[in-house]
């Protein structure tokens, strides 16, 4: 059988979860967290321990979206000299490994500078499935949509708890691969207890689409990943993955252990 790419990679992961009643349990790392030969070990190790679906963050310099422990992933990045095109190259790389989907987390504006057709192009042809823009509203999409959408690759987008229903609407509409529900109103990072919010929201964005549904935000302990996966097609979890990585930075080692057995219970609860 060939191999599926792009949209259409995203889709089959989800569909064949859901065939076997499973949900996906979708981790973030930042790229060149803290350097690039630990971050392609990084996401081997994510999926050889359960992760159907991988995040990989484009670090920025002003990453108003995150909280201070993905904030700090991307200080140490940039600092190793991580740029997007050495983020692309690192997928390629991948690319002769793992056929995992791939989606890149990224602000807008690296990839305004990038060039927008450019950048749809590169991404597919370095084996890039899909892309969530931070600080891109979906109303704004279109402009990268169209060409990711012309190389078969997925504009991901965010719902948030504010979000109108007009917005969920335009949101489930322009949808592709699945739809990025934001938790709770803030920035990423770990919290003590589930978004109170995250239910509701998830309810009322399928009520409106098919399209699968990814939880993210503040979800950090397998506990909660149990509660809400019902809910939802995928959990995504960020910042507690990163923090295993900035507390073992001198044991490389001991870091893909960590976040190894830390994967396989995050996966075992979503699942
Ligand atoms: O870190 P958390 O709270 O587990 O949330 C996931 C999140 O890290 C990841 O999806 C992400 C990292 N940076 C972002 C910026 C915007 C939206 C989402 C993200």
């Amino acid at each position: 059988m060939e191999e599926l790419r792009g949209t259409e990679r995203l889709a089959a992961t989800f569909a064949t979860l859901k065939a076997e009643g499973k949900r996906a349990f979708i981790a973030y790392v930042t790229a060149g967290d803290p350097d690039m030969e630990t971050t392609k070990e990084l996401v081997l190790t994510l999926e050889k321990n359960g992760a159907s679906i991988i995040e990989l963050g484009v670090p920025f310099s002003d990453p108003v979206a995150d909280g201070p422990v993905i904030q700090e992933a991307a200080g140490r990045a940039l600092a190793g000299g991580t740029t997007l095109p050495k983020v692309l190259e690192t997928v390629r790389a991948l690319r002769q490994e793992t056929s995992i989907p791939i989606v890149l987390l990224t602000y807008y504006n690296p990839v305004l500078r990038f060039g927008l057709a450019r950048f749809a192009c590169e991404a597919a042809a370095s084996g890039v499935d899909g892309v969530i823009v931070a600080d891109l509203p979906a109303e704004e999409g279109g402009v990268l949509r169209e060409p990711l959408d012309e190389m078969g690759l997925a504009l991901i987008p965010l719902a948030a708890p504010t979000s109108t229903p007009e917005r969920i609407q335009l949101i489930a509409e322009k949808a592709r691969g699945f739809i990025y529900c934001v938790s709770l109103l803030g920035v990423t990072g770990m919290r003590a207890d589930l978004p109170p919010d995250a239910a509701a929201l998830l309810e009322r964005v399928r009520a409106m689409t098919d399209v699968p549904l990814a939880l993210g935000f503040g979800i950090s302990t397998a506990e909660h990943a149990a509660i809400v996966a019902p809910n939802c097609d995928g959990v995504i979890v960020g910042s507690a993955i990163v923090k295993l990585i900035a507390k073992n930075l001198d044991d490389r080692a001991q870091m893909l252990a960590e976040v190894g057995a830390f994967a396989r219970e995050m996966a075992a609860a979503v699942g």
